[in-house]
């Protein structure tokens, strides 16, 4: 069979996509342009096709049908908990999602609560703060690139609200470097004992910050912080069955926290202050909505509600740009799907990059439309055609905290200094990586009159 040719398999698998090379299949391919390979997948083969990976097997679901199923499916037909080894060496084993399911569903109860609801408020000042900070730092005009300054900003605000007040302002781009280094140590690929440099590096910033982190929880559980934040109430629970939750697995969950918020939020709030700068139509809209609102610090969760055209440029952003561009799981057991067989171990994938652009789905999905969250958002998740942040019971336990995060951060900036793109049309990072625009991706600013601030 020629190697352009898409492949008809044999035993019930669906339909494999071209261009899988002798012995390494697809992985040259996924680990440097997944989202041009699936999008060849759908254009050859439909919603449901295979790629061959070397010792795996491997099935992308596109689609919202398709992701109803991979999220009502996790933790039944299909596995969360050993579709990511890199984490698992990240973090650890029978740690949240990693954890059997009655492990994980105790854990979780302790967490969601601390990101609803009125808890929420408690963040509203420090994220305030910080960009008040950001916006001493940066002056009246200048340039930067949009990664490297918005991915400090946001990871101090995580490490202010996670880590508390005095590691978080104590906090400085050492820790934000050690940050990354843990980050850049996840190997997608090579077996996880493969001691490839990055790895090696990833792992003594893993250790270094979780001896850092274990230093702040047992100093809180020697001097409770008066009212708790987020690591007080933490360091203070206990399960539904009175026990403490272990030092090791506090530390994760911080350690999961602050990594998880500042690696996928500095790619979206990078991406939407794109979005908004190439249309600037929209910026002007977000100002005006934010105008009677006190951005200075008497801001509250109903007031963060009434940015509604900025929340739905945000879900605009989602849809166009995910910064988790690939999800997967594996299968437990063997089962079928419209009429495919999908055997036991299968990884299963399902790409927000390519179901939030099918054009069954969403409207000229290519364009920039934030007015189609006008009304109906909330059908849209149920339907499962918007999937930035998951969905089902692994859905992002941090997806209130982010938006309001985002929305605080860009209404004031964008209220404040009038931003140029330097470079029009920046192109999403290579590879498999967490989908950051690329460098360069600079923009220009010049802070706007006193009457606006
Ligand atoms: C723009 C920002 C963010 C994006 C796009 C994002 C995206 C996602 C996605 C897609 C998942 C589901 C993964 C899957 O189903 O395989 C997820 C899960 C998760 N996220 Fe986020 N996330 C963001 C911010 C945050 C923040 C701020 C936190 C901090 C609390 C956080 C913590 C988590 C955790 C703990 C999970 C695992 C949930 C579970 O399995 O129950 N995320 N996130």
């Amino acid at each position: 069979m020629a190697r352009g040719a898409t492949t008809v398999l044999g035993d019930g698998l669906p339909p494999r996509v071209s261009g899988a090379l002798p012995l390494l299949g697809h992985v040259v391919e996924v680990a440097r342009a997944p989202v041009g390979l699936i999008e060849r997948g759908h254009r050859e083969v439909g919603d449901v096709f295979s790629l061959r990976l070397p010792g795996k097997r491997a099935v992308v679901l596109l689609g919202a049908r398709h992701n109803r199923f991979f999220f009502a499916e996790t933790d039944r037909k299909l596995s969360i908990r050993t579709a990511y080894p890199f984490f698992e060496r990240m973090f650890s084993p029978g740690f949240y999602f990693f954890a059997d399911p009655d492990e994980y569903r105790r854990q979780r109860e302790i967490v969601v609560p601390r990101f609803r609801g009125r808890e929420l408020d408690g963040y509203l000042a420090v994220v305030l703060d910080e960009t008040a900070a950001f916006e001493r730092h940066l002056g009246d005009a200048g340039e930067f690139e949009l990664t490297d300054e918005l991915g400090p900003l946001v990871m101090r605000i995580a490490a202010r609200c996670f880590l508390g007040p005095d590691f978080g302002s104590r906090m400085d781009r050492d820790f934000f470097d050690e940050f990354r280094r843990f980050s850049a140590g996840m190997n997608l690929f090579a077996p996880q004992w493969l001691p490839l440099p990055s790895v090696l590096r990833g792992n003594r910033a893993r250790d270094r910050l979780r001896c850092a982190l274990g230093a702040l929880v047992r100093a809180r559980r020697a001097a409770p912080l008066e009212p708790p934040d987020l690591l007080q109430a933490l360091v203070g629970a206990t399960y539904a069955d009175g026990t403490p939750v272990p030092d090791p697995v506090l530390v994760n969950m911080i350690l999961l926290f602050t990594w998880a918020g500042h690696e996928t939020t500095t790619g979206h709030i990078s991406w939407a202050l794109v979005d908004l700068l190439r249309h600037p139509d929209h910026v002007g809209r977000v100002r005006a909505e934010a105008g009677g609102l006190d951005l200075a610090g008497g801001l509250d969760l109903t007031d963060v509600k009434r940015m509604a055209h900025l929340d739905n440029c945000l879900h605009e952003t989602e849809r166009l740009h995910p910064v988790a561009h690939v999800l997967a799981r594996q299968a437990v057991e063997t089962f079928r799907l419209d009429g495919h067989v999908i055997p036991e171990g299968t990884v299963v994938i399902a790409a927000p990059s390519v179901s939030h652009r099918l054009p069954g789905e969403h409207a000229r999905p290519d364009e920039f439309r934030p007015d189609r969250f006008a009304d109906g958002r909330a059908g849209r998740r149920e339907r499962q055609s918007l999937i930035g942040f998951g969905g089902g019971l692994h859905r992002c336990t941090g997806v209130h905290f982010a938006y309001l995060q985002m929305k605080v951060v860009l209404a004031r900036l964008l209220r404040r200094y009038d931003f140029t793109l330097l470079d029009p049309d920046p192109r999403p990072v290579r590879g498999m990586r967490t989908k950051w625009p690329a460098a360069p991706c600079r923009v220009r600013y010049a802070r706007r009159g006193q009457a606006v601030v």
